[in-house]
C-alpha cells in the first residue's frame, strides 16, 4: 500500500520528494522521507501536531532546504535550478495559506490582481475581466471586489485567497489547512467549491489538513506523516484501516464511513446540490 498508486491512470509526476532529511538545530524532523504526487490528483498530508507537515509544505514551496535528498517539482530540482528556472516553476503553482495572507490595506480586487500586476503577464485592460472571472469561479459576487479583508467573513477570506492563488492559472495548488477556522457550514461549502474547481480546472492539489470531512469529500490519496517519514500514501479506505496509533486516533468514529462505496456516495451527495455561483452570470464588468 505504501507504493504510490495514483488514483487516475496517469504516470505524469508533478512532485517528487526523494529521500529527504530535514533538521533544525540538530533536531531531525524528516528522515529519508519520500513522496510522489501525480498530475490531476488531490493528495492530503495528515500527521500529528509537530510531525513536520508545514515544514514539508515549505520544502515543496522552496522555502526550506533539506539537509539531504531532493525535491523536484515539474521535474525541476528546487535546490539546484537556476533563479530563472525557479521563477518559472513558481508561476505554475498557487498557494492558499492558512490565514489567507491577504493584504489588509488592499481591496479584494487589488489582492487578487496583485500577481498579475507584479508579473505584468497580461495587458492592463485584461486585469479586470480576469479578476472578475476568478471571483465568480470561487463563488463571490462582483461587488465583493470593492471590500477590504476586514469586511469579509472567514469563508470569504478563504475564497478571495483561493482566487488570488488561481489568478495565474496554476497547474498545481498548495492548500494549508483550507477549512481551518471555518464554521461547519462554511467548511462544507468551501470543500464543495474545491471539488468543483478541481473538476473544472484539472488541478493537481496538495493540502495539509486535520479535517476528516475534507478527506472524505475531495481527496484521492492520503499521505500519513509519522515517525519522521511518510508511513503510507494511498486511497482513504486503505489508509484509514492502518494500525498505526496516529491513524487509528485520526479516524476514530469515522471507520464505518470509510468503505469505498460510502465515500463515493458521500461525494455524490455533495455534488447533488450546487449552490456555488455560476461563472457566466457573475461576469458583469459593469458591477464594479
Ligand atoms: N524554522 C524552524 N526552526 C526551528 N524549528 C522549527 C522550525 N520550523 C519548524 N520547526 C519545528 O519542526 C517541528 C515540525 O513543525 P511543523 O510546523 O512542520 O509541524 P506540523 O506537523 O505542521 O505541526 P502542526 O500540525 O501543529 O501545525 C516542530 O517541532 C517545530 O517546532
Amino acid at each position: 500500500m505504501t507504493a504510490p498508486t495514483p488514483a487516475s491512470p496517469t504516470t505524469d509526476t508533478v512532485i517528487e520528494v526523494d529521500n529527504v532529511t530535514t533538521a533544525f538545530d540538530g533536531h531531525v524532523i524528516h528522515r529519508h522521507l519520500n513522496l510522489t504526487v501525480y498530475r490531476d490528483e488531490v493528495v492530503a498530508l495528515i500527521g500529528g501536531s509537530g510531525s513536520g507537515k508545514t515544514t514539508l509544505l515549505r520544502l515543496l514551496l522552496g522555502l526550506e532546504v533539506p539537509q539531504a535528498g531532493s525535491v523536484k517539482i515539474f521535474g525541476h530540482p528546487l535546490g539546484a535550478c537556476s533563479a530563472c528556472d525557479l521563477e518559472h516553476v513558481r508561476y505554475r503553482w498557487g498557494v492558499l495559506f492558512q490565514s489567507g495572507a491577504l493584504f489588509s490595506a488592499l481591496t479584494v480586487f487589488d489582492n487578487i490582481a496583485l500577481p498579475l500586476r507584479e508579473l505584468k503577464s497580461v495587458p492592463p485592460d485584461m486585469v479586470k475581466p480576469l479578476v472578475l472571472l476568478k471571483l465568480a469561479q470561487v463563488g463571490l459576487k462582483p461587488e465583493d471586489a470593492l471590500k477590504r479583508p476586514a469586511e469579509l467573513s472567514g469563508g470569504m477570506v478563504k475564497r478571495v485567497s483561493l482566487a488570488r492563488a488561481l489568478i495565474l492559472d496554476p497547474q498545481l495548488l498548495f492548500l494549508d489547512e483550507p477549512t481551518a477556522g471555518l464554521d461547519p457550514d462554511s467548511a462544507k461549502q468551501f470543500v464543495k467549491l474545491l471539488r468543483k474547481l478541481r473538476q473544472e480546472l484539472a488541478l493537481t492539489v496538495v493540502m495539509v489538513t486535520h479535517d476528516v470531512d475534507t478527506l472524505f469529500a475531495v481527496v484521492d490519496r492520503v499521505a500519513v506523516l509519522a515517525d519522521q517519514r511518510i508511513i503510507a500514501c494511498g486511497p482513504l479506505p486503505e489508509v484509514a484501516r492502518l494500525q498505526h496509533p496516529f491513524v487509528r486516533n485520526f479516524f476514530l468514529g469515522h471507520l464505518e464511513r470509510c468503505a469505498e462505496e460510502d465515500v463515493k456516495r458521500f461525494r455524490l451527495s455533495l455534488d447533488d446540490t450546487s449552490d456555488e455561483g455560476g461563472v457566466p452570470a457573475l461576469l458583469r464588468e459593469d458591477a464594479l
